[in-house]
């Protein structure tokens, strides 16, 4: 596929050459055809004398129409799209009249998306909670809002948007932007702030809402408004910690929007309206750093925001970092590191289980020349990119010096794209004068950056909370279910995320003396694990099974593999069930039935998971 784009591998358009200042999006929404139908006027701001056309990125649109808007005429432009490029989707080439000067300049593309739009997922009726009403929503990041808008799909480009959605009359439609009128079957949304194609989503059903706080409601099917209004009770209390600790909040509001089961993310971080999955309602708020983690998006990500997707981690690495914040001043400092720890328990678990024939996809900036974002996904830039940051702040005296760089660093790149190069800047400028300067010969950024494998260094961390499930994972590692059953450690009371970290560290162990049908009885019975609500308890204890290959529980493991199509959990799960030979032509079986449930960009990947196409 090579590199498409100078700014961005992943893009055929040249923010270099041109900008989007402003989307005006049009949509009918069909139901009964699984379509969008209707127009955006871009306002382009041209950065060259030389253009003679706009490149945009599309997948599977059909254009009815391009229109160049020139001083209150209108002129029909050439356009083409390119073949199709596996990953990518096609080039949309607009061609421009000779001459056309720098500046403003405003295009109009009467389109409709393709019934299989790879960012929309449409639910019949049935498929959904209350089983009388559609349901339709969007999931764009990373490089599929060209599926649903024929536009400059790279997070180098920032515009504002407004849209006007026209609807059944009975169904809400909401979307990453505030609600600006709402008519019968007509919304009008409008986002001030500029964001990148991958935030403007848009979902459409029959949904209800409850208040969290101020500016602040969750929505969900009437079903479960009330449970997911209890869960995430902290919303608010979260959204004041993080702009103590990130500057101000900038979106007006913070609705979430509790999705249906198939969502294939924890959460998606649109702005004003972050999308969850409906896996987060353990019943006990346990899952509800999720939130804390979506709402630290609105500073990292959403506006200071990755270039493109090879340095996804500026993304990711920093909210991950300012999630474990959030959550140590709510429970305090031990938790934050205990979590930090668990993080690299699982990013062990992802290097050893989805990226070992892939080494070069364990650095913390990636190579996307020839690799499609979405194939590169995984814990790398979350846990990598995290750590790293930590070991920064404790090398520069820790959270009272690193605090001040963090919002130093925002707001001298909020509204803006930038690359990694451009966070070290910000550092080796901000400590320059300071007692640190010298801490700065310190870092082998490339070590840190272009390294594979784990972080080349591990911080030092309070374990006082992870010691105790080492012991724990040790003990079920090395006992008998009979020297286990009258152990008293196993009587002894620990956090839910604990019990996560727990399970998580005991997949990773090499070897489990006798882990068979008994031992994993005792395990569900000594964490209560079989009544248990917790799709992370589940998820792990699903996966011990399958370790311990208890073939007559495989029908609760397919059950919980359909139970959400959250590819966190069900991407291990059917890797794992491939490994089994007794189990993988189930396994096989299951997802040819379900995988028209799932979102395109889920199917694919399990496909591949599942060797049925390659990788
Ligand atoms: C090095 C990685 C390079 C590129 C990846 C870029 C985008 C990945 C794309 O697949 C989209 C990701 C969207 C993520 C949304 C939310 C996550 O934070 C959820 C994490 C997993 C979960 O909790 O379910
Ligand atoms: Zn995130």
């Amino acid at each position: 596929m090579g590199r498409l784009g100078k700014v961005d591998p992943s893009s055929y358009s040249q923010p270099e050459l041109i900008t989007t200042e402003h989307s005006a999006i049009n949509w009918q929404v069909d139901f009964t055809n699984t379509k969008l139908r209707g127009s955006v006027l871009h306002k382009f701001n041209v950065l060259s004398n030389e253009l003679d056309k706009i490149l945009l990125d599309v997948r599977d649109i059909e254009v009815k129409n391009a229109t160049l808007l020139a001083g209150g005429t209108e002129v029909p432009i050439n356009y083409f799209i390119s073949d199709p490029v596996a990953d990518i989707g096609q080039k949309l080439t607009l061609e421009l009249p000779a001459g056309t000067a720098k500046g403003s300049l405003s295009v109009r593309i009467d389109y409709e998306t393709a019934n299989n739009a790879s960012a929309l997922q449409w639910l019949s009726p049935a498929q959904t909670l209350g089983k009388q009403h559609p349901y339709m929503f969007s999931q764009c990041q990373s490089i599929h809002a060209r599926s649903v808008i024929p536009c400059q799909d790279t997070p180098a480009v920032k515009f504002s948007y407004d849209a006007v959605v026209e609807h059944p009359s009975e169904l809400t439609a909401l979307m990453s932007a505030i609600i600006d009128k709402q008519e019968a079957g007509k919304t009008h949304f409008k986002q001030t702030v500029p964001v990148p194609a991958y935030l403007v989503a848009i979902a459409i059903g029959k949904l209800v809402s409850r208040p969290l706080g101020e500016n602040s409601n969750v929505w969900a099917e009437e079903g479960i408004v009330d449970a997911c209004a209890q869960e995430f009770s902290e919303t608010s209390t979260m959204l004041k910690t993080a702009s103590d600790l990130c500057g101000p909040y900038v979106w007006k509001q913070y609705d979430l929007l509790v999705m249906p089961p198939s969502f294939p993310y924890g959460g998606m971080e649109n702005p004003c309206l972050t999308f969850v999955t409906p896996t987060l309602l353990a019943g006990d708020k346990s899952l509800a750093d999720v939130v804390a983690h979506e709402i630290a998006h609105s500073w990292t990500g959403n506006l200071v925001t990755n270039k493109n997707f090879e340095h996804f981690w500026l993304n990711e690495g920093f909210t991950v970092f300012v999630e474990s914040k959030i959550m140590g001043r709510l429970e305090g400092d031990k938790e934050l590191d205990f979590r930090m720890l668990s993080n690299l328990i699982e990013l062990q678990e992802c290097l050893r289980s989805q990226l070992s024939d892939t080494p070069e996809l364990t650095k913390l900036v990636v190579d996307l020349s020839n690799c499609g974002p979405d194939d590169a996904f995984s814990q790398v830039p979350y846990y990598k990119g995290s750590t790293f940051l930590r070991y920064l702040e404790d090398l520069f005296g820790g959270p009272s010096v690193f605090e001040p760089f963090l919002r130093d660093y925002l707001k001298k790149y909020a509204y803006k794209s930038i690359e990694t190069n451009d966070f070290k800047e910000a550092i080796y400028d901000y400590f320059k004068d300071s007692a640190q300067k010298d801490k700065l010969s310190v870092v082998d950024w490339d070590l840190w950056l272009k390294g594979e494998g784990m972080p080349p260094i591990i911080p030092k961390f309070d374990e006082t909370l992870a010691n105790v499930i080492k012991d724990l994972s040790n003990l079920w590692s090395t006992q008998t279910v009979e020297q286990l059953a009258n152990n008293p450690e196993l009587k002894k009371p620990i956090s839910v995320h604990q019990q996560i970290a727990f399970l998580g560290k005991l997949i990773e162990s090499k070897d489990i003396v006798e882990l068979n049908a008994q031992k994993i009885d005792l395990l569900e019975s000594t964490y209560n694990l079989k009544q248990s609500k917790n799709a992370e308890l589940r998820f792990r204890i699903n996966r011990l099974i399958i370790r311990a290959r208890l073939i007559d529980r495989l029908n609760d493991i397919i059950d919980f593999a359909n139970s959400n199509y959250r590819m966190k959990f069900c991407r291990p799960i059917y890797r794992d069930l491939a490994a089994w030979p007794e189990a993988k032509p189930k396994a096989v079986e299951n997802f040819l039935k379900v995988k028209d449930e799932m979102m395109a960009m889920c199917s694919s990947q399990v496909e591949k998971d599942l060797g049925l196409k390659s990788a």
